[in-house]
């Protein structure tokens, strides 16, 4: 069994892998920390986990957490994982960042969050999609964005074909991506019956999104516009990709069919939030636009799941040497 820690067990991300770890056949869950709720049991904060998993959650203790523990998932603030992480991996453990904090060179987020960053090392970016073999060995695991999870996964075919000039990314998102933290934005009235564009040209996923498609092409350009709607869950992005030359639709199913041939996770099948909520699959979808020189492909992930929780759970399965989909194949065990 992996003995499992999890930092910030309070969180939206913190429950989402308490309820994906009940599943997991190879894991258990010894330590879960909290702040606020130490000394609670965690079905006060999570009362999906009654009768589920009998712990409570614990101050933060790095020397006590190595005892117990192989591996910690991190699920606090940016900024506030590079200030704990250092601490867990001097006790031993393996760590997996559902934070920001690890998923850039640090130069590049302290550009990007305008933060020092307190614990530089090389980033090993942890879309197991494109990253298996660097994650297999890895100490730190930098988990992806939401966002850049469902916007990477979309354009990183074509990008990779050498036809891409340009993506335009417009994605929209369910509000628990903004936590569990009550906000103005977050606010009922302000999110029902409503939908809402912000950081139009600047959010910091889009570093992410050039740091890794940038990389499969370094020419191609990149952009990208969030959106809020009313929504609890799920990410659907509408990628327009403008392309170098004429394309058929036959050849662009084969190099998606190609890319993600041994890739669970994405399934070439029409994308909504409904078919992918509450699993870590990524669903992806396309038209190219007959005359033009662009191709619409659309990406739908659960924000919480293969955006956070999940993935960072694959991410585990991979560093541990198991199938990547144990634990999170939704028939149960891998056949
Ligand atoms: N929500 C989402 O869809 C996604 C979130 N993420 C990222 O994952 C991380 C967790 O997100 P999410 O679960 O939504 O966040 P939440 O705000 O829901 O939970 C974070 C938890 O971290 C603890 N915490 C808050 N501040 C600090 C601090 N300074 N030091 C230590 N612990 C702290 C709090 O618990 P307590 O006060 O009890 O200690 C809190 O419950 C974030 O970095 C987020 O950006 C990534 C992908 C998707
Ligand atoms: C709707 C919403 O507010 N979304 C968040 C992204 C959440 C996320 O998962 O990204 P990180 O892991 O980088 O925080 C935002 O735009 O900041």
């Amino acid at each position: 069994m992996i003995r499992v820690g999890i930092i910030g067990g309070t969180g939206y991300t913190g429950g989402e892998l308490l309820r994906l770890l009940c599943m997991h056949p190879m894991a258990e869950v010894t330590v879960v920390t909290s702040r606020s709720q130490a000394g609670k049991p965690l079905e006060a904060i999570h009362p999906n986990l009654k009768g589920l998993m009998d712990l409570r959650f614990e101050d933060l203790d790095p020397a006590a957490i190595g005892d117990k523990c192989d591996v910690v998932f991190t699920a606090v603030p940016h900024g506030a994982a590079m200030s704990v992480v250092p601490g867990l991996v001097d006790a031993g453990l393996r760590v997996i960042d559902l934070s920001a904090d690890y998923r850039l060179p640090a130069e590049v987020f302290e550009r990007v969050y305008k933060k020092k960053h307190l614990d530089p090392r090389p980033n090993v970016y942890g879309l197991p999609e494109l990253h298996a073999e660097e994650i297999k060995n890895a100490t730190v695991v930098g988990n992806p964005g939401c966002y850049p999870t469902g916007a990477i996964l979309a354009g990183a075919p074509l990008v990779r074909a050498g036809v891409v000039e340009r993506i335009v990314f417009d994605s929209k998102s369910g509000i628990s991506g903004a936590g569990q933290e009550p906000s103005e934005t977050t606010h009922y009235p302000n999110v029902a019956e409503n939908i809402r564009a912000y950081n139009i040209t600047t959010h910091r996923h889009k570093a992410e999104i050039e740091q890794e498609l940038g990389a499969l092409s370094p020419n191609a350009r990149f952009s990208f516009t969030p959106h809020v709607i009313p929504s609890v869950r799920g990410i659907l992005t509408t990628a327009h990709v403008f392309v170098n030359r004429p394309m058929a639709t036959e050849e662009v199913q084969s190099i998606y069919e190609e890319f993600y041939a041994d890739k669970p996770f994405v399934r070439m099948n029409k994308p909504s939030l409904a078919n992918v909520r509450g699993s870590n699959f990524c669903d992806i979808s396309f038209e190219v636009d007959e005359g033009t020189d662009r191709i619409v492909v659309v990406s739908a992930i659960d924000n919480m799941v293969k955006g956070a929780a999940g993935q960072a759970i694959q991410n585990m399965n991979i560093m541990y040497g198991l199938d990547e989909r144990t634990g999170i194949w939704m028939s149960g065990l891998p056949p």
